[in-house]
């Protein structure tokens, strides 16, 4: 299915975050990963997808890193983010919404520290988000049995093992309407709901969120041992590619 082309589709790239849990003496979205950061793998792979007409990166007030990448895409800009990963995003849903330029229609947010996302699986999200005007994220099934704690601080033990049948891990990108995503992100940071993903604001705020299956290589780096996951998959999709 092919999109009308006078769409205007925007990214947001959160790429704000300190990256504690890697720790690293670096954001882990500057780490270099096959010869690139791992925000420079992320932006070349949004780079792909041609119905994308902006790219809004969120970096931190105090980042120092991103001034040194070989940026050349004129689609890309910065904005500050914030302290949390939803007023990153708030941040650069604020910075779209200006009378000054066109506004988008739609708005795709996808994490810096995704590198590996898989650009079919991004342009199936946009398709069926336009075809069917509904937003939505892409995720994955869960694999594993799903255990519940009983949550003590030393030794944790399984209270209960949780039904799989109906669990996704919700990765990115997710797609929203710009006007709906931008007020019911505002509207839930106002009221203090905690939001971790865009689709929980919009969730919220009584929208419908599509499931949209993508691949479970759509990792999230977060901890070192994330890194040579991604290393591993990076290298073997370069090989595929020369
Ligand atoms: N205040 C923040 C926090 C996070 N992020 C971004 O949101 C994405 C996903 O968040 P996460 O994996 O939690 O990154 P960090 O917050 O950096 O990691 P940690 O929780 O380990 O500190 C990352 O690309 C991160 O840069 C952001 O833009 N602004
Ligand atoms: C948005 C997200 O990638 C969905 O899985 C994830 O929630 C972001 O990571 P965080 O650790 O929750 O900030």
């Amino acid at each position: 299915m092919t999109i009308e082309a006078n769409l205007n589709i925007f990214a947001i790239v959160p790429a704000a975050g300190t990256g504690s849990r890697m720790k690293s003496n670096l954001p882990k979205q500057y780490i270099t990963i096959n010869q690139k950061t791992v925000l420079e793998h992320t932006l070349n792979k949004l780079s792909y997808i041609k119905n994308i007409n902006s790219i809004t990166v969120a970096i931190s007030p105090d980042d120092e890193f991103y001034q040194d990448l070989k940026i050349e895409n004129p689609k890309i800009q910065t904005v500050y983010g914030g302290n949390s990963r939803a007023i990153s995003v708030l941040n650069a849903l604020n910075s779209l919404n200006t009378d000054t330029k066109k506004k988008p229609d739609w708005v795709l947010v996808h994490d810096a520290a995704r590198p590996l996302v898989c650009p079919d699986d991004i342009n199936k999200l946009i398709n069926l988000a336009i075809s069917k005007q509904k937003g939505g994220i892409l995720a994955c099934k869960v694999k594993d049995t799903i255990k519940k704690s009983v949550g003590k601080m030393q030794l944790d033990c399984v209270s209960e093992t949780v039904s799989r049948e109906f669990l996704w891990q919700a990765m990115t990108p997710q797609i929203f309407k710009f006007e709906q995503l931008h007020q019911a992100l505002s509207d839930a940071l106002t009221q203090n709901i905690d939001i971790t993903d865009e689709a929980s604001a919009m969730e919220w705020a009584g929208f419908e969120v599509m499931l949209v299956a993508g691949r479970s290589d759509n990792i999230k780096i977060t901890t070192p041992e994330d890194l040579q996951l991604a290393n591993f998959y990076l290298s073997q999709k370069k090989s595929k590619l020369e």
